[in-house]
């Protein structure tokens, strides 16, 4: 017999980002940032080993954007934005099968609806390691009534103006402003025979229906769940249903059962659920806030039984969620998450360069910020990449090696004893192929008695999760406890209240990369750093990511 030849495919996809004006949680309507009009933005589907070509053009008149799915670069990091009615063509290859998203990385644009499900299926002859009959897909968000060019002035304003808890939550794109659960209930006990196709009676247009799952009894579904939301860290659940998580940020996971799913803006999940409940009825899937004191309700979708309509009320109420400053809990949850030892290499033994980054709220200049070791991200004209692969060192503050740590005397559960920072754009310096152990270390916010949880998101890579703990970080007492066994391999990872969070990676992909915390506003007040490793090695870089800062003049005839 001949060998199975299984050829890989290119999917082209054209796409025109433009603004749209909507009200996903059927408010106040307000412009989000959409492609193809449509919000959130077509999913891409694909195999492990297809090459996806995005040819996207810009209509947006105000602004450039930038994507980043598998390309992963950033703009200002890797690549220059791309301006009003430019076009510019991503190509990227997806080797590894897993949920995904793409976003776009400018400004505040995730926050605007700037975001889509990238899904790639394993490659053709390969299978899942685990069964189900069929597949859905959520994308989790937050939403605000106010714009992000409001949102973004507001955050950069002395005295600071915060933009506050979100207005909705929304699942798949659809949310609910200020209808409530009970309203519809008190509506129905006047009139049973009330069938409403949406959660208000009063406001029955069919778009402003919750998103509805549709399944069969006794069967099992894979979902597909990822976080993009622009604030919130979420608790995802179904009424009357258990989960079985089996695939976190794209990698397997050990399965594990559990009542409700922690997800934090960043990461993605696929979990098994088995319709193995009462047929004759609908079930509420819930989004709660969790993290923060939640002053936004839960987001809503039905998962409608079939053959019952999509419009049947489910029976009980949606599923209540966890405490939201149960920390201890929340850590307890993140630890369930290990690598599945049969489909995952294990991290190397040890590292040979070690991080430490204190995350604080600071000021500069009276300006309210956070800061990576007293260094709050300001972002250079000129993309790192061509920048520092061309030599041009002024770009930015080449010379200086950013901290690797911070003070010994530093008091991580107080405020900041000098609360003002510095701005910088500084890079870490990675040698290629280099085991790295980063330790972000949480810290008290400006206000005494407060801190926060930060999901960090590394752009590039994978990293093992060492570990997660309370408190500062002591090398000695805690890194002897990193789990080695079955450490998950992930992208994103939280960092909880007043405690510290252990990752390792290798430093193996020539290029410039983000690393931040994956809370728009918090990046857009500073809240990341920039590697860099083999920098040197990145061969053709494409032409059109270099058309700005002092990259530009590189573009002449003759090219760089
Ligand atoms: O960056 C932030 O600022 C506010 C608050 O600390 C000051 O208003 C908040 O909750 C953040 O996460």
């Amino acid at each position: 017999m001949l060998p199975l030849m299984v050829e890989s495919r290119i999917r082209h996809f054209k796409w025109e980002v433009n603004y749209l004006p909507w009200s996903p949680d059927c408010s106040t309507e307000s412009l989000l940032i959409a492609i193809n009009g449509h919000f959130p933005g077509p999913t891409i589907r694909a195999r492990a080993g297809d090459a996806i070509v995005v040819e996207l053009h810009n209509k947006l008149p105000t602004e450039g954007v930038f994507e980043s799915p598998w390309a992963d670069g950033t703009a200002s990091i890797s690549q220059c934005a791309i301006n009003p009615e430019e076009t510019f063509i991503y190509r990227f290859k997806v080797d590894k099968a897993g949920t995904y998203f793409y976003h776009g990385h400018h400004g505040m644009q995730r926050s605007a609806g700037l975001y889509g499900s990238l899904i790639v299926e394993v490659a053709e002859g390969k299978q899942e390691p685990f069964h189900y009959n069929a597949e859905l897909s959520l994308l989790l968000s937050d939403w605000w009534h106010q714009s992000i060019y409001q949102q973004m002035v507001d955050l950069h304003s002395k005295p600071f103006r915060w933009i506050g808890e979100p207005q909705s939550l929304l699942i798949e794109g659809k949310g609910r402003h200020n209808c409530s659960l009970k309203a519809y209930e008190e509506d129905k006990n006047k009139d049973p025979d009330l069938v409403p196709t949406t959660l208000c009676p009063k406001n029955n247009k069919s778009e402003c229906a919750p998103h509805v799952l549709q399944v069969e009894p006794n069967k099992t579904y894979r979902l597909r769940i990822a976080s993009v939301t622009s604030l919130a860290s979420l608790n995802f659940a179904f009424g009357n249903h258990k989960l079985v998580l089996v695939e976190a940020d794209g990698s397997y996971i050990q399965p594990v059962t559990v009542e409700s799913l922690d997800i934090y803006s960043g990461e993605t999940y696929s979990l098994l659920l088995h319709t193995n409940q009462d047929p004759s009825t609908n079930y509420w899937a819930s989004a709660s806030i969790i993290s923060r004191h939640p002053k936004t309700p839960p987001g809503l979708a039905i998962l409608n039984y079939r053959p019952n309509p999509s419009s049947l009320l489910p029976r009980s109420a949606p599923p209540t969620p966890p405490k939201w400053n149960d920390t201890a809990r929340a850590i307890a949850f993140a630890r369930k998450i290990v690598a599945d030892p049969l489909r995952n290499t294990n991290p190397p033994a040890s590292a040979i360069h070690r991080i430490v980054l204190l995350n604080t709220q600071n000021k500069i200049n009276g300006y309210t910020k956070w800061a990576i070791n007293n260094v709050s991200l300001v972002l250079p004209a000129t993309p790192y990449l061509g920048s520092i692969r061309y030599g041009l060192h002024s770009a930015f503050d080449f010379h200086t090696n950013p901290p690797e740590d911070f003070p010994e005397n530093y008091d991580i559960f107080r405020p900041p004893q000098n609360p003002n920072a510095t701005t910088g754009n500084a890079v870490y310096k990675l040698k290629l192929g280099s085991t790295v152990d980063v330790i972000l270390q949480n810290a008290n916010l400006l206000t005494e008695g407060t801190s926060e949880v930060h999901p960090w998101h590394l752009h590039g890579h994978d990293f093992w999760v060492l570990g997660f703990g309370d408190g500062r970080f002591n090398w000695q007492r805690d890194a002897a406890r990193f789990n080695l066994k079955d450490p998950p391999r992930k992208n994103t990872v939280a960092l909880f209240p007043y405690g510290w969070t252990a990752i390792r990676f290798v430093a193996d992909n020539p290029g410039v990369w983000a690393f931040h915390c994956h809370i728009e506003p918090h990046l857009h007040m500073g809240m990341g750093v920039v590697i860099a490793e083999g920098v040197d090695r990145v061969r053709n870089v494409p032409r059109d990511v270099l058309g700005c800062g002092m990259t530009r003049r590189l573009i002449g005839p003759h090219g760089p």
